[in-house]
């Protein structure tokens, strides 16, 4: 259990994170979603003990890390990847964390074994693709058994096999009763891998709730309906208070009425359907509804929402942000 109250950091003029308060709930894996320069990083590095609050706490497990006996063992972090000496074996750079931290070097072959390095245990770190220094940077994270991991942007960059993968650890993670907290600019990714949502936008909470209500709430849930008598059916959905846009001339988009309502006046009315589909509103639209403003850099963010509707981006692939 991760518990952020009031927490505020000024830097200078900037205000990176300001009177934020939220909670983060073992077994289940919660995201951290806002746009660059949000305040993300910044929140989970106060938590983590490496920059002080200017006001207000974050606590884990209702210590501050200043206060965690040890601090390894209840919270594992993935902040940075590359953070490790590049000609030190896998194993190496683990068992000199594992003896520094007074760990049981034991643990080092278990969390080898546990994100699929245990091959690649004797070479050079310096040498890992990205997703391979991920997955050891993972492993670092776990040597103590945390409860608690905090991952910062972890599939940044990653391939999609390398995003599926890490996607799946985090799953498994959460599955075990653990709290994962993970931050991401990632729309559509985080849709597949949190539960639960937190999301800021300049340094301030909009919403914490699950994701499924983050994306109801916010996005504009509408009907898809083509029939042969379009121009009866429209003029009738009309008349019956509901908002009817054309969609590409052959079918109706209709907001205001569910399915099953618009069902039963067709049917009322003798009209044939040919189609009757709720359009589930994405995450991306729900995102930028709801930051609005607190969107710094809209136009990129826009871009991407509407290259990844329009199916023009594999949702899987990371843009180069
Ligand atoms: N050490 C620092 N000194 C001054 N300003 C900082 C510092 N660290 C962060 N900031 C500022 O604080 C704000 C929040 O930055 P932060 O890196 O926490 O955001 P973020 O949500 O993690 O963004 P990104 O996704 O781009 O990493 C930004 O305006 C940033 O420029």
């Amino acid at each position: 259990m991760i518990e952020a109250r009031s927490l505020t950091k000024r830097y200078g003029k900037t205000l990176a994170v300001n009177d934020l308060s939220f909670s983060v709930a073992a077994g289940r894996v919660t995201g951290f979603l806002g746009p660059n320069g949000a305040g993300k990083s910044t929140t989970m590095r106060m938590m983590l003990g490496l920059d002080n609050p200017t006001a207000g706490q974050v606590t884990i497990g209702g210590k501050r890390y200043h206060e965690l006996k040890y601090p390894l063992r209840t919270v594992g972090a993935l902040l940075d990847a590359k953070w490790v000496h590049p000609n030190r074996s896998a194993r190496a750079h683990l068992a000199w964390m594992a003896k520094s931290n007074k760990l049981p070097a034991k643990r080092v072959d278990e969390v080898l074994d546990a994100v699929g390095l245990s091959g690649v245990a004797g070479k050079r770190a310096g040498g890992f693709s990205l997703g391979m220094s991920q997955r050891l940077g993972i492993a670092a994270a776990l040597l103590g058994d945390p409860e608690v991991l905090l991952f910062d942007e972890p599939v940044n960059g990653l391939d999609p096999e390398g995003i599926l993968w890490i996607r799946k650890f985090m799953h498994r993670l959460a599955e075990e009763g653990r709290t994962v907290f993970v931050s991401s600019h990632l729309l559509s990714e985080m849709a597949l891998t949190a539960s639960e949502l937190v999301v800021i936008g300049k340094g301030e909470l909009i919403s914490q709730s699950t994701t499924t209500e983050f994306v109801s709430r916010a996005s504009e849930n509408t009907v898809k309906v083509r029939s042969p008598q379009l121009p009866q059916l429209r003029a009738a959905l009309q008349q019956a208070g509901t908002e009817v846009r054309e969609d590409e001339g052959a079918s109706l988009l209709v907001s205001g009425m569910d399915s099953d309502r618009i069902g039963e006046l067709a049917a009322a009315n003798n009209f044939v359907l040919h189609e009757l589909s709720p359009q589930q509103g994405s995450l991306e639209q729900a995102f930028m509804q709801i930051t609005g403003d607190s969107v710094e850099y809209h136009t990129e963010l826009e871009n991407e929402a509407q290259q990844v509707l329009a199916g023009q981006t594999d949702p899987l692939v990371p843009s180069n942000r």
